[in-house]
């Protein structure tokens, strides 16, 4: 993105914080999350950690409305977000990564990142089915947006090719590159590290600190990389246990003993 678009940066400023507030989930018996409270300051990387089974996969897809919480509220600024279908949650600018990649095998770069863009996509299917000069035009400005957003991720010189086919570390890199194509205001990322080489680790650090700093979107991370971590994150949640156990700067949470604890008990490195 040499040159975002207004309107990505008139959100970017008006970025709300979002808050977790007493948040549980029960499944049968079993509560993954229980009463946990964190604030993502607008334009923050906030990393949420934990051993596993700590109950981070089940926070985040709260946050997505792919979980319901038994209770507790998740607020994105004036928005209540809890108990909203996925859907409506991305339309208030809400978009996440997955751990595992959920790209289609066969499409080109270029055609994956515009699925990004299906939601802002004015001109309906009979429209751009008749070719209609409007939804030409339409077509161009996304594919615009598309290739400064490659650019943005370091997937310019990528956009021809079958996404299927690139290193496994630039595949991640689509699937970040198709979150940012949504124009989101907070994106949740879900171990957007694991799997890669360490070049490719520097790298998408490296984008996502730029997503942060150039475009001012707060970040979600869930990261077991905890160098990527303590270098990237503006404040850390630490889950044991479905629990909140420490919360603070990465200076704060590193040197405490619950996390320390926590860590050690798994075998981990904190
Ligand atoms: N759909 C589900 N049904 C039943 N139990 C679940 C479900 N999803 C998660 N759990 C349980 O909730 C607890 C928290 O799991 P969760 O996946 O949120 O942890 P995590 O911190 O993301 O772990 P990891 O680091 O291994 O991904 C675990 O005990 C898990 O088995």
């Amino acid at each position: 993105m040499t040159t975002p678009d207004t309107a990505a940066v008139d959100d970017a400023a008006s970025t709300p914080a979002l808050t977790v507030s007493g948040l549980t989930v029960r499944f049968a018996g079993l509560t993954a999350l229980d009463d946990v409270s964190f604030t993502v300051a607008p334009g923050s990387v906030h990393a949420v950690i934990g051993p596993n089974g700590a109950g981070k996969s089940t926070c985040f897809n709260v946050l997505s409305g792919v979980y319901r919480a038994t209770a507790g509220t998740v607020h994105f600024g004036d928005s209540e977000l809890t108990g909203l279908p996925p859907h409506r949650i991305a339309a208030l600018g809400v978009a996440r990564t997955f751990q595992n990649l959920a790209l289609p095998p066969h499409a080109t770069v270029a055609d994956s990142l515009l699925l990004g863009r299906h939601r802002l996509t004015r001109a309906g299917f009979l429209s751009a089915g008749l070719r209609l000069p409007s939804a030409a035009r339409e077509e161009r400005r996304h594919r615009e947006r598309v290739g400064e957003i490659a650019e943005f991720v370091g997937l310019a010189a990528d956009l021809g090719r079958p996404a299927g086919a690139l290193p496994y570390g630039k595949q991640k890199l689509v699937e970040l590159g198709r979150a940012l194509c949504m124009e989101p205001r907070l994106l949740l990322l879900d171990e957007p590290v694991a799997g890669m080489t360490a070049d490719e680790r520097q790298q998408t650090a490296a984008v996502i600190a730029g997503v942060r700093d150039g475009l001012g979107i707060s970040i979600v991370l869930v990261e077991h990389d905890m160098g990527v971590v303590m270098r990237l994150a503006d404040a850390v949640t630490v889950l044991d246990f479905g629990r909140r156990i420490a919360d603070g700067t990465p200076a704060q949470v590193q040197s405490d003993p619950a996390v320390v604890r926590a860590y050690l008990g798994t075998g981990a490195q904190a």
